[in-house]
């Protein structure tokens, strides 16, 4: 009997266990489903809103349309970030935007505890990210003592998630663990603008490639301003916000982030930085398109003079604007740095240009896609320059023209360059 009721004992013991464990594979297969569903619905969805130019070369290649699979980006080729492809298995859920979360331990092992910084900005410290897949990402750690709420900072990210060109640091992820609030950048190898033209580290950058940034910079900008639904105004338009990839390319940093400016550590409520902001703006507070132009304008009057717009650089300018003639004469303010080395008709139509831009009254003030068209004109003109003296014998004036710096880039990338400058062959009439 009591055998008897030992052996019923364990059988129900065995019962019980096995019911257990068919209950928690059932439950994990019901999880895994709802979690491939779920990534399947946020691919598409994204799939169906970022707004993505497919005009000329304009597409982003990282995070594009046809990068986005159906799949989970552990197991999917078609992942929308494809190197983390076999990553640890906690950092890769993909948001509702699109965007992947990582995981506050990988962030820390990746950044060698929080020591690799690069830079720092108004919103706390940039940290250099080694990935274990050997990629590297900027970390950007916003402050702690930041009013936003858990709420406001996915919204946030959703938002940027949207926004993908090849003149933005685009957004590839972010990390909200442990009370902090990371995003994680492609990782601009050459630094910012502002490093290049002031710090004696680096070499002079050359006319042709500061007119190129410009056009890089204008393309972001109108991808903002035009491309992206809703549109986006960047407001803090400056040379620390511009940065630099492997070979020069330029791409705008800091779009879209709810920030105000700081002045003695309290808010001012005006947004931007100083020597670049509006003066419409500080006076109606109404921040517009035009407000980003203005901006751009005195970024461009920074490229050719190589002077801070916060040391007097718009001073200098308008001191300079008396003696010229829309676009004659603006040879004075160019950077002594550049050894006379630049073409002096663009020189003259960059500034006159850049004075459109600056123009007090915001109506008068060309839009991004003007400037993109005017800009992207005058690198055309000067291809087709180039050309003919590679096939006429050159006359003494060309000699003042600079040639283009050796371009570094990969072939395919060289390609996409020529295309943009195609694309833009049929709309380039355009005369701000
Ligand atoms: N994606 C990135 N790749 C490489 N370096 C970066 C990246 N993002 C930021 N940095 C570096 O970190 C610095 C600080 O960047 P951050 O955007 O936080 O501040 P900022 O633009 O310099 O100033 P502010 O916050 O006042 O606008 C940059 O100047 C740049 O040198």
């Amino acid at each position: 009997m009591k055998g008897e009721s030992s052996g019923l004992i364990i059988g129900i013991s065995i019962g019980v266990v096995i019911g257990v464990l068919l209950a928690i594979f059932a439950l994990i297969c019901l999880r895994y489903h709802r979690k491939r569903s779920q990534i399947e619905n946020s691919s598409s969805r994204r799939a169906a809103t970022i707004p993505i130019r497919t005009n000329g070369g304009d597409a982003c290649t990282i995070l594009s349309d046809s990068s986005v699979g159906t799949e989970s980006p552990k197991t999917s080729g078609l992942s929308p970030f494809p190197w983390w492809i076999g990553g640890p298995k906690k950092a890769n859920v993909v948001s509702a935007s699109g965007i992947l979360e990582f995981s506050y331990k990988d962030l820390q092992k990746a950044t060698c505890n929080f020591t690799n910084v690069i830079g720092q900005g108004a919103f706390g410290p940039v940290y250099k990210a080694q990935m274990l897949t050997g990629e590297t990402v900027a970390v950007k750690v916003l402050a702690t003592d930041s009013n936003q709420g858990e709420k406001e900072f996915q919204t946030e990210v959703m938002l940027l998630g949207r926004l993908h060109h090849r003149n933005l640091v685009n957004l590839v992820g972010y990390c909200a663990e442990k009370g902090q609030h990371m995003l994680i950048y492609v990782y601009m190898s050459k630094g910012s603008l502002a490093s290049h033209l002031y710090s004696e580290k680096h070499e002079q950058m050359s006319w042709g490639l500061r007119v190129q940034i410009a056009l890089d910079v204008a393309r972001g900008l109108e991808y903002l301003h035009d491309g992206a639904v809703p549109p986006v105004i960047h407001r803090d338009i400056k040379s620390s916000n511009i940065l630099l990839d492997q070979s020069m390319r330029a791409r705008v940093a800091d779009f879209g982030l709810s920030r105000e400016e700081m002045v003695n550590g309290h808010p001012s409520n005006l947004r931007g930085t100083f020597g670049y902001l509006d003066p419409e703006y500080i006076s109606t507070r109404a921040f517009t398109k035009k407000s980003d132009v203005y901006s751009f304008g005195v970024l461009l009057f920074e490229l050719v003079a190589g002077r801070n717009p916060q040391q007097g650089l718009m001073e200098y300018v308008e001191l300079a604007a008396m003696d010229t003639e829309e676009k004659v004469g603006w040879e004075e303010i160019v950077d002594s740095r550049l050894g006379g080395k630049f073409d002096v008709q663009e020189l003259n139509e960059v500034a006159a240009l850049a004075y459109k831009c600056v123009n007090r009254a915001p109506r008068k003030r060309p839009s991004m896609r003007d400037i993109v068209q005017v800009l992207s004109r005058m690198i055309k003109l000067r291809h087709e320059r180039k050309y003919r003296r590679h096939s006429l014998p050159a006359t003494p004036d060309e000699f003042s023209i600079e040639m283009d710096p050796p371009d570094h880039r990969s072939p395919m990338s060289q390609h996409q360059r020529v295309e943009s400058v195609d694309s833009t062959a049929d709309n380039t009439s355009f005369e701000v």
